[in-house]
Parts: C-alpha cells; structure tokens; sequence
C-alpha cells in the first residue's frame, strides 16, 4: 500500500459490532520463525498471521538459506534450514530497520555459522530502545561484538559456553536472546530478572518441543541446560492477545459489540480486569470472547503499564481512547516505554482532554520519573470526538487513531494506514465485518 492507497477515510458514529478472529500472536510468531534456525531437522509453525512483521522475517530466513513454504493447513509454515551452511547473505542491508527481529538471529547463527551480521533494527519509534543488555548477554556467552557503519559484526570464537545473568530490566526480547542462545551453550545458564511475557512462555513451549532443558521458576528465574542438537518442531502458536485487546478497546469506544475468535482468558487476566473496572462487559467462552460497551457511563481508572504480569504497555494506547469517553479523571502511568503517550495530542485536536507530566503520576515510581520524559497521562472525560486529519505515529498508536476516527462525529482522513499491517492481520477486511464506514480515496468503501 502506498502514496493515496495509505491514506483511510473514516466517517465515524458507526458502533463497531460483529465478529473478527485473532490468528498467532506478533510477539510470539516471527521469534519461534527464528528458533527454527536452531533445528537440525524442519519445523512446522501453525496459526501464522498473514502480517509485515511475519513476512520480513520470512525473508531474513530465506536469506539466511531457511526454506519456507506453506504446509497443509492454511496458516501453516514449514520451515527447514538444512541449507544455512550455504546461504549467501549478500543482500541483508535491505533488511534494516524493518522489525526488532533481527537482533534474535544472534543466538542461532552464532552456533550454526560461528559468526552473525545484524542491519539496523526497527520497530516502533516508542523510546530510545537501545539494545544494550542485548550484547551484554552474548558477550557473557563468550561472544565478541564490533559496531561498524552498517550494523553489528558478531563472532563465536569457540562454543558459546552458559553463564549466569541478571537483566538490569525484566527485557522481552533480552530474555528471548537468552533463551534462543543458551539452548545449545555449553552448560547451564541461569538468568534472573527475566520477562515472563506469554509469548516467552510460548517460546520455551517451542524449544522444550526442539529438545531444550528449560525451567521456570515463578520469580523471574530461569535455568537452561544446553544440549549439542535440537531437532524441528511443531507447535500452534498462542493467539495474540494485544490484537484482541486492542478489539476490545473499540468496541468500547465505539460503543460497540464484538466477539473476538481466538481471544484467550489466561493471557488476557490483567486486561479483563481493567477493561471491568472501565465498565465495560466481557463474556468468555471456549472459542473466544465477546466485547462490549454495556450502556451509560464508563468509569475513570487509575492505570499503570508494566511488564506481565502487569497491564501490558502495548495495551495501553487502544485503551486511553475508550478512557477519553469515562466520567472523571483517569491517570495512566506508562512505565515500560518513555515517549509512549506522544499520539494524544492527536486526540486533544479531536476533542479529548488529557494532559501530560514528567512526574510518575498515580503509582509507584519507575525508571523515568526524574528524566525529563512526558510517560503520564491524566484523561479527563467524557468528551465529544470531532473527525480529524491524522498521521499515524506507531502501531499501536495508528490502531488508537483508527478508533478515535471511529468513535468520532464526521470524518477522519487518517495517513500511514499501511503502518497497521506489521500487527494488524486483514485489519481492513475487519473493520468491514464489523459495519465501520471506511473509504479509501478513490471513493470505494473498503
Ligand atoms: C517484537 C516484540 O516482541 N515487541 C515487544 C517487546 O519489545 P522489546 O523486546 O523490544 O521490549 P523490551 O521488553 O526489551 O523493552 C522494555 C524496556 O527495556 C529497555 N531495554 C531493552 C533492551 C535493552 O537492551 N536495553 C533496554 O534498556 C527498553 O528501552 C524498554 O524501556 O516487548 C515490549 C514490552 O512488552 C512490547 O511492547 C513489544 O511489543
Ligand atoms: C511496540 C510494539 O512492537 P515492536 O516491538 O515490534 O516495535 C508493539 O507491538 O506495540
């Protein structure tokens, strides 16, 4: 999608309501791609989105010399990397600044090849997101590190041996870097202070399949006994629980009702509670669950991200909308991201009033209390959303505009549509099924 073909018209007022099913989880999906790196035999990776972030990585394997090809049931990826040995990786610099994934190839290219080259990563402009306890892990594994013009030269010089790490910060995809490295290190590792994310539980799900030694104990530890080989896997991924909740915060905006297939209570616990405490209803049963803005008013929160099993911070920015419309003053303390809450000054221009502080504000303090950084938020509602022009910022910042546009009185032109496709599967073709009134500039409705 490009030049016009990026650009959304949303007539608002329309309630959201129908049904839309979430497929493999964004967060899970392209990493257990990479685990397949480690495999001495092919793997199968089923409930695959058909999303931006799944296709670069896709390409970075095939570059990488992994084949990848559908399997038998739709959704299904067979991915076999018998010919890593051989590939030539001539043309990864087109690969930077497409996903945060290519940091992950470390681990797996490291012990395949004895050297990996990582581009420039991308990934939402949310922070700074450095990627420093990144290389301090692989260095503890006995791996060196040189930064040149183009992106990062790594090299193993012998087997990369288990070690003991603690993260500065319980880091997503650090703990992902740990895991994917010392599956095949030599000894044990133990790493405290990791993420305990869904999708990490998932991918050790992934790697256990492979023949991985891994445990987790329930504070923040994690032990890995490396092992000389693991084989492919098979393994349906976790359905993502930020698209689904994501869903949800529209159908409370919009004053809707969707059923969201695929929609997992377990990974989903902290959501449901905020989303109960804000008023709004929820059903769950085996297939998935229904959403829905039950009548009158939606109540002020005090909210604070963190990492799981907090209120996840990739939640947040669908949710500030629906807050927008709650009776009183709600307070949102983004702790895991420092420039997470610049997409409201967009809603301010629709109509909303909220009002941001460097201090931390209705919770404990976190790591960005004293830097000069605008990471709280008090919303004060209910107010009226006008149509507006708007540029999508990040993806899930674009998602939020989307359902501000829609909660909206008039039409919204909303710009960067395109971002939506790294997270969003057939987002178009949802919001079609449930009644949005969407028009792409050349006047047909989507
Ligand atoms: C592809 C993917 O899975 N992305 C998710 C992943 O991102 P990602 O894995 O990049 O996020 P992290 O959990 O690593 O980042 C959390 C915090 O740690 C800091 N940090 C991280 C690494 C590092 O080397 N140094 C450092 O200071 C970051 O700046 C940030 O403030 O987890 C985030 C937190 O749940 C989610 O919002 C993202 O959707
Ligand atoms: C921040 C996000 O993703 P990424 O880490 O891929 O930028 C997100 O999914 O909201």
């Amino acid at each position: 999608m490009t030049g016009t073909d990026d650009v959304l018209l949303v007539h608002g007022g329309t309630p959201l309501e129908g049904e839309i099913r979430v497929r493999g989880a964004k967060n899970l999906v392209p990493k257990a791609m990479v685990a397949a790196l480690l495999g001495s035999g092919p793997s199968r990776l089923r409930n695959v989105p058909d999303i931006r972030d799944v296709r670069v990585v896709r390409g970075l394997l095939q570059l990488h010399g992994v084949t990848v090809r559908p399997g038998d049931e739709p959704g299904e990826l067979v991915l076999d990397p018998s010919h890593v040995e051989s590939a030539n990786v001539a043309d990864i610099d087109a690969h930077a600044g497409s996903s945060r994934i290519p940091i992950l190839f470390c681990g797996p290219l490291l012990h395949r090849l004895g050297h990996a080259f990582i581009p420039g990563l991308g990934g939402c402009d949310i922070g700074g997101r450095p990627i420093d306890f990144h290389f301090e892990v692989l260095r503890r594994f006995g791996a060196t590190i040189e930064k040149r013009a183009d992106g990062q030269y790594l090299e193993a010089p012998q087997r990369l041996r288990g070690t003991k790490i603690r993260l500065p910060y319980p880091s997503v995809g650090s703990t992902e870097q740990v895991l994917l490295t010392a599956v095949l290190a030599e000894g044990v590792t133990e790493l405290t202070n990791a993420a305990v994310e869904p999708e990490i539980e998932d991918l050790i799900c992934v790697l256990q399949k492979m023949g991985a030694i891994i445990s987790m104990d329930t504070d923040r530890t994690i032990r890995i006994t490396g092992v000389d080989r693991l084989d492919g896997y098979t393994h349906r991924a976790l359905p993502d629980r930020l698209e689904a909740a994501s869903w949800a915060s529209a159908a409370l905006a919009t004053e809707g009702d969707i059923y969201v297939r695929g929609a997992q209570q377990r990974s989903m616990m902290t959501f449901l509670n905020t989303y109960r405490k804000v008023g709004g209803a929820f059903e769950i049963d085996d297939e998935g669950i229904r959403f829905w803005h039950p009548g009158g008013p939606l109540n002020a929160i005090a909210l604070e991200t963190d990492v799981h099993p907090g209120f996840q911070t990739d939640w947040q920015q669908p949710l500030v909308v629906a807050l927008t419309q709650a009776a009183g003053l709600s307070i949102v303390h983004e702790t895991v991201y420092e420039s997470r809450l610049g997409f409201t000054s967009a809603l301010n221009q629709m109509g909303a009033h909220i009002q941001l502080y460097r201090e931390c504000l209705g919770g404990s303090d976190c790591r960005f209390g004293q830097r000069n950084f605008l990471h709280s938020a008090v919303v004060s509602g209910p107010t009226k959303l006008q149509g507006a022009d708007l540029v999508i910022p990040d993806l899930r910042g674009g998602f939020s505009y989307l359902i501000a546009a829609l909660a909206a009185q008039g039409t919204s032109r909303v710009h960067g549509i395109d971002l939506i496709n790294r997270g969003y599967e057939n987002f178009m073709d949802k919001l079609e099924k449930l009644g949005a009134k969407v028009e792409l500039p050349g006047g047909s409705l989507v």
